[in-house]
């Protein structure tokens, strides 16, 4: 956090930004979309009938990992992009500094697909995919039983609770998903500077090879620092939206 404060100023903390912003409405539409008709198809109630019938864990397993394998290639463009645009730690344009490669996310959009093709935007979708569907199950059966566990039979759970389970399932899968994350992100850094690996096995053990397994624990804190609040905030507006049009 220093050296990127010193090197690159503020701004260098909301680097990649203006994709996730858009993209993440569309993600967590697919997400919550995917999951809440997965669970209808499932077990035939809506979102409002689930309070006095709860769908068994296995069920919200299942529809969770459905909307997780189902985002994830929503969010695989989008991810590229912010990857490679938070990985550029030029300093902001100093006369005579070397130019970052990217001027921002429509020109690395528009680069990615003239250097590599239009698959070139799904670098490290593969990794993304394996990431997220366990993760998001785990997600959704955190949030599930941490709510239940603390709301009385057939009542909807309050703010607070929502606001706790919706941070502890943040926690939880992004735990679980660190992993992955860390593969994910140097799949899509690679072909850039260092080679290309020949695909996630590769990429998984020659990381625990050159660099241990400690490795796959890069940026847990990080991750699960942001992901209390985020996802709090997430879940609320969720059940509150579900409520007021429901
Ligand atoms: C661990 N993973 C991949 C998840 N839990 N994904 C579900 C939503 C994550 C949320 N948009 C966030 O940015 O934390």
């Amino acid at each position: 956090m220093v050296k990127t404060y010193r090197h690159e100023s503020l701004l260098g903390f909301f680097k990649g930004m203006s994709f996730p912003i858009v993209s993440i409405a569309v993600v967590n539409s697919v997400l919550f979309g995917v999951y809440s008709n997965t669970l209808l198809a499932l077990t035939a109630t809506s979102h409002q009938q689930r309070r006095a019938q709860p769908p068994s864990y296995m069920h919200i397993f299942v529809a969770g990992c459905t909307s997780g394998f189902l985002q994830a290639y929503c969010l695989a463009p989008f991810d590229l992009i912010k990857v490679r645009l938070q990985n550029q730690t030029e300093p902001r344009a100093k006369p005579g500094s070397p130019q970052p490669r990217y001027r921002g996310p429509v020109h690395c959009a528009a680069s990615i697909f003239q250097e590599e093709g239009p698959r070139g935007l799904f670098r490290g979708a593969w990794a993304l995919t394996l990431r997220d569907t366990p993760t998001v199950g785990i997600y959704f059966i955190t949030y599930e039983c941490l709510c239940r566990q603390s709301t009385p039979e057939g009542q909807n759970p309050s703010s607070a609770t929502v606001l706790v389970a919706g941070g502890f399932a943040g926690i939880t899968s992004w735990v679980a998903a660190t992993p992955l994350d860390v593969i994910k992100a140097r799949m899509q850094m690679a072909g850039l500077k260092q080679r290309a690996y020949q695909g996630v096995l590769d990429c998984i053990v020659s990381s625990a090879r050159q660099e241990g397994l400690g490795v796959f624990f890069r940026g847990l804190t990080i991750n699960s620092a942001r992901a209390f609040p985020v996802n709090a905030v997430t879940f609320l507006s969720y059940e509150y939206l579900l409520r007021l049009w429901g």
